[in-house]
């Protein structure tokens, strides 16, 4: 029997694909496998029996990736599970700046009680006026699940688009509208377009890509949309950006105290993935992952371990080794399961980083002289007997 605990509302199409061996405790202490979408695991404490977080979701800036990974925690995320949620609420996003419609809304609310408001609307919806889309180039920085369909999706929609993405993954190239142009120099965006949408993952490497020297770089008058993650962009340099009428408007969908309430920032309570699809896209995802994990020790979609994956064990047992990178690790297990007379039927090692793992079926069972042998293993993380 296995343990799972969720740490925010996790859908329940996706927790119903759990199986009789699973249940859900609320003791976080007891389980096996934790559920996250934002919720922050920087602070906590982890249980020697966790052996799995899954991110319903994409960002895993919430967790702390390299402690778990030490712990022998496997962190799993659902890439693109939820990338159309997002990339609807980015096209919302690109309306919503170009036409002044949430103003609009506004003002036809505070005037609800006027008898007059049918006429009255007619004077006053020159306040209201914008621009299109249609025509205007947009600039994506970061072209992975969401970023490849904000772009296939701002073609359709007329946009000239420009994208930058210098670690563009086989798959999204591929997926990418031959329509739309290469950058190499991200100056480039900043200087060409109309729009840009920032879509990459919240890193040491990526904090404040958007800073002050960006948008001196950038057109007057242009459109910023962040609907990846608030740390991104240097959100002061962009409030006097908006103030002085160098950013027309910032969308952003990470409120906080520096832009909630700037007029002409557009900040919404990070909803991108806000939607019944996406929500059980990433919660039937992320408890696959798990239970692949959890019964059969297979690695899919971890963002703290390399891929690894044997299907079922075809022997008496499977032994899980997370483990470090490191020298002759493979070869020291195969020396205790050979000492203890112990054929290995099967068998795959995979590293990434300075974690690596390793999956043994063998052909008799185990004993646990022989776990306790490879526990002392120097290097060793965590062990499973599957
Ligand atoms: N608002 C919301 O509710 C949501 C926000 N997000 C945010 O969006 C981010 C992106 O999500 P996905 O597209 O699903 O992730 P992804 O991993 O599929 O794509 C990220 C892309 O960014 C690229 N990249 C990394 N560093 C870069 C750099 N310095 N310059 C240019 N490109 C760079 C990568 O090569 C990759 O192609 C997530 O990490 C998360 O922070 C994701 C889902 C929902
Ligand atoms: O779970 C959510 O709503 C947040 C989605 C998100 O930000 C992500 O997947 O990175």
């Amino acid at each position: 029997m296995y343990q799972y605990s969720c740490m925010n509302a996790i859908s329940e199409v996706g927790l119903q694909k759990f199986t009789d061996q699973y249940t859900k405790t609320e003791v976080k202490e007891d389980a096996d496998a934790l559920l996250v979408r934002s919720a922050a695991l920087h602070d906590m404490e982890f249980s020697d029996k966790l052996a799995a977080i899954a991110r319903a979701g994409a960002g895993v800036n919430n967790i702390p990736l390299e402690r778990c990974a030490e712990q022998g925690i496997v962190v799993f995320n659902t890439p693109g599970a939820n990338a159309n949620g997002v990339k609807e609420a980015v096209i919302a996003g690109l309306l919503l700046a170009s036409r002044d419609l949430a103003d609009g809304i506004n003002w036809v609310k505070a005037e609800s009680g006027n008898e007059d408001i049918a006429k009255l609307a007619e004077k006053e919806k020159k306040n209201f006026a914008g621009s299109e889309i249609k025509g205007k180039k947009l600039g994506i920085i970061g072209l992975g699940a969401i970023g490849i369909l904000v772009a296939n999706t701002a073609v359709h929609l007329g946009m000239e688009v420009y994208g930058y993405d210098p670690y563009i993954s086989v798959d999204s190239a591929w997926n990418l509208s031959r329509e739309i142009t290469h950058i190499t120099d991200v100056n480039d965006i900043y200087r060409e377009c109309d729009y840009i949408t920032i879509h990459v993952p919240l890193l040491e490497s990526t904090k404040k890509m958007i800073n002050e020297e960006a948008i001196a770089e950038m057109k007057d008058g242009v459109i910023l949309l962040n609907y990846a993650r608030d740390l991104l962009v240097d959100e002061e340099a962009v409030v006097k950006a908006v103030q002085s009428g160098k950013i027309r408007r910032y969308m952003s969908d990470f409120p906080n105290t520096t832009t909630a309430g700037v007029k002409n920032c557009i900040v919404t309570p990070h909803l991108g993935a806000s939607t019944s699809e996406s929500e059980d896209n990433c919660a039937v995802m992320a408890v696959k992952e798990v239970m692949d994990y959890l019964e059969n020790g297979n690695i899919n979609h971890s963002v703290n371990y390399p891929t690894c994956d044997m299907g079922k064990c075809k022997g008496v047992c499977r032994v899980a080794i997370n483990h470090k990178n490191i020298k002759n690790m493979i070869g020291q297990f195969a020396s205790v399961l050979g000492e203890a007379d112990m054929n290995i039927a099967n068998m795959a090692n995979q590293s990434k980083g300075e974690y690596a793992y390793s999956l043994f079926d063998l052909d008799t069972q185990i004993t646990d002289e022989v776990v306790e042998k490879l526990k002392n293993v120097q290097g060793v993380l965590r062990i499973r007997i599957l």
